[in-house]
This record gives C-alpha cells, sequence and structure tokens, in this order.
C-alpha cells in the first residue's frame, strides 16, 4: 500500500467529511419529501459515485432499491468525449419506475447527458439527477439537475469516490489537487 500522506497531496480541501455528510443529508430530506408515496430506484454511476451512494442512500427514509451502471467515454481518448460505451448496465428493468441517478460530478455534462437519454429511452415513470457536486463553467451541455450538493469553481477535485489516474477516491476530504502531484 502506498504509505505516503494523500491529504499532503491536497492544494486545497473544498469540503470536509462533515461538510458533505449534513449537504447529503439535507438533500436526502429534499428527495424523501419529493418521492413521499412513490417508489424510487437509486442507479449509480460507478465508480465515482459509490461513496455518495453509500451516504445518501443511509440518510434516506425507508427501503431504497439501488443499481449501479459503468460507463466508459472513449474515443479522441481524452476524457469525457461525450461517445459513451456501457460497461455495466442495470439488472433492473427500469419501465415505468421512477429513477434517480446518484453521481459525484456534473463536469462536462457529457457522461450524465448520455447515460440520462439512455435510461429515459427505457420508458421509466421519471429521471431525475442528484449530484453532489457540479461545475457550472465546464459545462459543455445543459444538464437538468434537480439536487445539487455543491458548485464548484472549474477546478480538479479529487476525494471522496473522486480520482486522479485512481488514485485519492478513499480521502475522507474534497479538495483541489497540488501541482506538484501531476508534474
Ligand atoms: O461531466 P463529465 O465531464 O462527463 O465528467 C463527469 C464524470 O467523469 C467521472 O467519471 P469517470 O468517467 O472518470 O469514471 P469514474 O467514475 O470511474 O471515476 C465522474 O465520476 C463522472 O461520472
Ligand atoms: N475530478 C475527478 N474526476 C473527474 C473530475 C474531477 O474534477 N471531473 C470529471 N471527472
Ligand atoms: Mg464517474
Amino acid at each position: 500500500m502506498d504509505s505516503s500522506h494523500m491529504g499532503n497531496d491536497l492544494e486545497n480541501v473544498l469540503f470536509t467529511e462533515e461538510q458533505i455528510h449534513q449537504r447529503l443529508d439535507e438533500l436526502a430530506q429534499d428527495i424523501g419529501r419529493d418521492y413521499e408515496g412513490k417508489d424510487v430506484l437509486l442507479v449509480g454511476v460507478l465508480k465515482g459515485a459509490i461513496l455518495v451512494m453509500a451516504d445518501l442512500m443511509r440518510a434516506l427514509p425507508g427501503s431504497v432499491p439501488m443499481d449501479w451502471m459503468a460507463v466508459s467515454s472513449y474515443g479522441s481518448g481524452t476524457k469525457s468525449s461525450g461517445v459513451v460505451r456501457i460497461l455495466k448496465d442495470l439488472d433492473t428493468d427500469i419501465t415505468n419506475k421512477h429513477v434517480l441517478i446518484v453521481e459525484d460530478i456534473i463536469d462536462s455534462g457529457l457522461t450524465l447527458s448520455w447515460i440520462r437519454s439512455n435510461l429515459e429511452s427505457r420508458s421509466p415513470a421519471s429521471v431525475e439527477i442528484c449530484t453532489l457536486l457540479r461545475k457550472p463553467e465546464a459545462a459543455k451541455v445543459e444538464i437538468d439537475c434537480k439536487y445539487v450538493g455543491f458548485e464548484i469553481p472549474n477546478a480538479f477535485v479529487v476525494g471522496y469516490g473522486l480520482d486522479f489516474d485512481e488514485k485519492y477516491r478513499n480521502l475522507r476530504d474534497i479538495g483541489t489537487l497540488a501541482p506538484h502531484v501531476y508534474s
């Protein structure tokens, strides 16, 4: 195991574990109220959303089922080309179901834009999105996202599920990476 201190690789902590949990609790209250009397299926997007899902679902009232999709952006080799391939599809038939997509971050928006229209083509009762983070300045497509944890500036962030080269996902806080890490 890499024994270096991941926390030292952060330039700035943007959100502590406590702030993240508190915000997810607030979102869970809104979601619980909006879906009162309805069955909702949480759909997480692997892998970044695993911790958002874990904390959000435990803050929701009642029993809430979850399912997962894994997708890969590819094409030019750059991140989020907008060309998306399904690596793992849902196990669940979502026809006539209320679907709430759970994400860690909306950056360009290309990933979620594709996933949303893919899910909408399956005749669900509804599709909404809950994301912990959104970067408004980075948007290449507008996404109608009902539940947003925090809006952040256009900087690369890691921690709480978010990675740089598959590292830092297990950091408890979310922060920006120090330049020495990628130079
Ligand atoms: O709005 P976009 O510009 O499309 O970027 C956002 C997506 O990119 C990241 O996932 P990534 O594809 O890196 O995979 P990961 O979740 O496994 O980290 C993140 O978790 C979002 O799913
Ligand atoms: N950090 C980690 N993964 C990401 C980001 C980010 O800022 N944007 C899209 N995927
Ligand atoms: Mg992701």
